[in-house]
């Protein structure tokens, strides 16, 4: 089952395009992760798919529905978090939580629960405008969350949130994956790592790359030096090649250095080089 359907997705505004040709598709109850560089297209991605912008071209669908088109119904089956969220300073927290839960009667979840699961239980009860931007943050979280959706759709859902908070969302999202879909946004490559069964990255309007954490990572990359000379190799495994190696020539190999696979290296290269 796709939750998500995406096949050539084009965004332009006015001579510019920037979306070209976007293809991809999440699988039901999936987290999905969407990379890239300020400007590459990810909020425009999201917001398309969110029925808040018109494409230009391609075929979009969300829950089996072209978001151009959907009801009250289907937005009720979808829980959004902007990267900002209008302002409602003179609500109190539990007050606006209760509220927007009761757009979705008998679905939503248990407000007390959901405030404890981001660490706002003391702040329930205080006006918005007396929260920390970190503390808002997660207010946002807990508004897209409140219907119980079976598709969530996070812009840089943790920007600002300090190491806590940051550990709490990822309980949190853990806590639902396989009920709910989730497609997020976020700058934070050890987060994608974390939270994501799959990862798209975004440069200037294409994807440059779609694959798991370890796929994208590559392979580690161990050096060493032998009777004078410098070698390297990559491998998938470095702890198994590290021990051949020393076991075929002892301590005659000196200089070793072993740097692990990692998501950012190929994440730096791929942007840099579209
Ligand atoms: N309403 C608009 N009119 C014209 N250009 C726009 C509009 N909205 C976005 N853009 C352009 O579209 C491109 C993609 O923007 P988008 O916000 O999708 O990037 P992003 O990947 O989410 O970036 P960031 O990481 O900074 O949030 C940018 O070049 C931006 O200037």
């Amino acid at each position: 089952m796709k939750a998500v359907t995406v096949d050539g997705l084009r965004m332009r505004y006015g001579a510019n395009d920037v979306l070209n040709d976007v293809t991809f598709q999440v699988d039901s109850g999936k987290v999905l992760a969407l990379l890239g560089p300020n400007g590459a297209g990810k909020t425009t991605t999201i917001e398309i798919l969110e029925g808040f912008r018109r494409r230009s071209a391609g075929r979009v669908s969300v829950l089996g529905v072209d978001p151009a088109h959907g009801d009250e119904r289907w937005r009720a089956r979808i829980g959004i978090v902007l990267q900002s969220w209008r302002d409602h300073a003179k609500w109190r927290v539990r007050e606006l939580l209760t509220h927007q839960g009761s757009y979705y009667a008998g679905l939503a979840w248990d407000i007390d629960d959901l405030l404890a699961a981001v660490g706002l239980t003391e702040h329930a009860d205080k006006q918005l405008r007396m929260l920390s931007g970190g503390q808002r943050r997660r207010l946002d979280v807990v508004i897209g969350l409140v219907g119980r959706p079976e598709m969530l759709f996070l812009d840089e859902p943790t920007a600002g949130f300090d190491p806590e908070a940051r550990r709490d969302f990822h309980e949190l999202i853990h806590g639902i994956t396989g009920e709910t879909t989730i497609m997020l946004t976020t700058h934070d490559l050890p987060e994608a790592e974390k939270l994501a069964d799959r990862i798209l990255i975004l440069s200037e309007g294409r994807i440059v790359a779609d694959g798991t954490a370890e796929e994208l990572a590559g392979e580690d990359v161990v050096r060493w030096t032998l009777d004078g000379r410098r070698h390297e190799r990559s491998t998938q495994d470095s702890t198994r090649f590290v021990f051949d190696l020393f076991k075929r020539y002892g301590d005659a190999v000196s200089g070793l250095e072993v740097r692990p696979a990692s998501l950012e290296d190929t994440y730096l290269t791929l942007v840099e080089n579209a």
